[in-house]
């Protein structure tokens, strides 16, 4: 069996090799069985129900129609963690870019000239002072892959760090720092930080999170960072804030055209996971997650399906995406044991109103396979069908 995977964006080739060139072709056909892309907005994409899975290089999965995937059987994996040393970097760079003028200090520094260059840098320098980091407070709005790592990040710096995450998964508190406080409340965030730094996804819950009402609860001359999606801060109510000088400064990895006209803002082109690093991690990732779907069904790191594990060792693996109702598992086996095959092993899982099944079996012939295939597509309730053969 071969496989055609899609890519759009620049997709880093250690990704695309992870493809082996016998089993995998490279945006080859106009019917691709999954995607592998960064931020191309899916919503605004065509895609039919061959994509068996789509694949996003990084964190942010609002570039995708969950629903329309999840009613069609589309499989939406991310690669949590891929870039966010990338991102905490960038963040560390842009703190200490808010604390001291670096940047035009450099510039006023490139303009001088003569023989006198080292007195002049001493008469003019103080119009560069900045302040330290340490000591001061930042708060942390989402304390996962990207939010730990600023907060420990900031932490080490000196800084008197507070975060906030009230979903937070028990995978990230198991890892988050003792020495990190966690907040009851956003308004404990805002009201005494010098810095808010925001590391949440893009929801619909999470939509204008902060906006005028949050941002007049924020200590006055605070600096606000947005590195996780336009749209969670409230561009406009951001830019009269600036104007009051309620916040002194504003910096976001995301632009619109009120924020790029302000004086108070500085914006960077997306910039947060783009690094070769984590370029090579993301592609990696997505290609490898990618890979064990199509090959062996199971799901790891999928954003809209459950994750579902079971090692296989059969001839014949059968996967079902069906609706989350009961008695699925009971007309599926039914149809097996009227064929007489036996089940070698099963597992079932479901996600909200998905459900996956995965049934092992005995070797069947490509005909009696095709038949079942049909049959187990009778149950309206069942999405899409699979048979993968064990080639180990
Ligand atoms: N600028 C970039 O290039 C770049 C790179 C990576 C990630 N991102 C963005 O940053 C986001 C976070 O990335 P991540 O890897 O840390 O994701 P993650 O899923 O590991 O962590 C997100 C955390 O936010 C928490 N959260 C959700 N809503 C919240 C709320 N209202 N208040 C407080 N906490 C909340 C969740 O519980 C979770 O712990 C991504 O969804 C993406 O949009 C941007
Ligand atoms: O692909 C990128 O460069 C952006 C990635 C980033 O927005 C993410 O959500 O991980």
């Amino acid at each position: 069996m071969t496989f055609d995977v899609k890519t759009y964006n620049v997709i880093a080739q250690e990704g695309i090799d992870v493809f082996p060139k016998d089993s995998y072709t490279v945006n080859q056909t106009e019917k691709p069985d999954a995607l592998l892309i960064r931020s191309q907005d899916m919503h605004k994409t065509a895609f039919g129900t061959n994509v068996l899975a789509i694949a996003r290089a990084g964190a942010g999965f609002n570039n995708i129609p969950l629903v329309k995937c999840t009613d069609q059987g589309t499989v939406v994996f991310n690669t949590p963690g891929s870039n966010a040393n990338a991102v905490k970097e960038l963040v560390v760079a842009l703190l200490i870019l808010a604390a001291r003028p670096v940047i035009p200090a450099i510039q006023w520094a490139k303009k001088m000239g003569g023989a006198d260059v080292s007195l002049q840098t001493e008469k003019g320098k103080n119009h560069f002072d900045g302040t330290e980091l340490q000591g001061k407070r930042i708060g942390v709005i989402g304390l996962g892959s990207v939010g730990s790592k600023v907060a420990r990040a900031a932490y080490d710096l000196g800084m008197d760090v507070v975060g906030y995450d009230p979903y937070i998964s028990v995978e990230h508190a198991w890892r988050l720092s003792n020495d990190i406080p966690r907040a009851e409340s956003l308004d404990d965030v805002l009201n005494d930080s010098d810095y808010v730094t925001i590391h949440i996804p893009y929801t619909e819950q999470n939509r204008n999170l902060i906006s005028a009402e949050e941002l007049a609860k924020m200590k006055d001359g605070a600096v606000l960072l947005n590195y996780s999606r336009g749209g969670i801060v409230n561009d406009h109510d951001v830019c009269e804030a600036l104007d009051s000088g309620k916040l002194r400064l504003f910096m976001t990895d995301f632009s619109s055209p009120e924020v790029l006209n302000h004086d108070k803002t500085v914006v960077t082109p997306h910039l947060g996971g783009t690094t070769e690093e984590a370029e090579v991690n993301g592609a990696k990732q997505a290609a490898r997650t990618l890979r064990k779907y199509l090959e062996t069904g199971n799901i790891v790191n999928s954003v809209n399906f459950p994750t579902v594990e079971m090692p296989f060792e059969a001839p014949l693996r059968l996967t079902l995406i069906h609706q989350n109702i009961p008695n699925m598992v009971g007309r599926i086996t039914t149809i097996l044991a009227n064929r007489e095959i036996n089940i070698d092993n099963m597992i079932n899982r479901s996600r909200d109103k998905i459900a996956y099944t995965v049934i092992d079996a005995a070797a069947l012939s490509e005909e009696q396979v095709e038949e079942l295939e049909k049959e187990l597509m009778t149950i309206p309730e069942v999405i899409r069908v699979r048979a993968l053969h064990n080639h180990a």
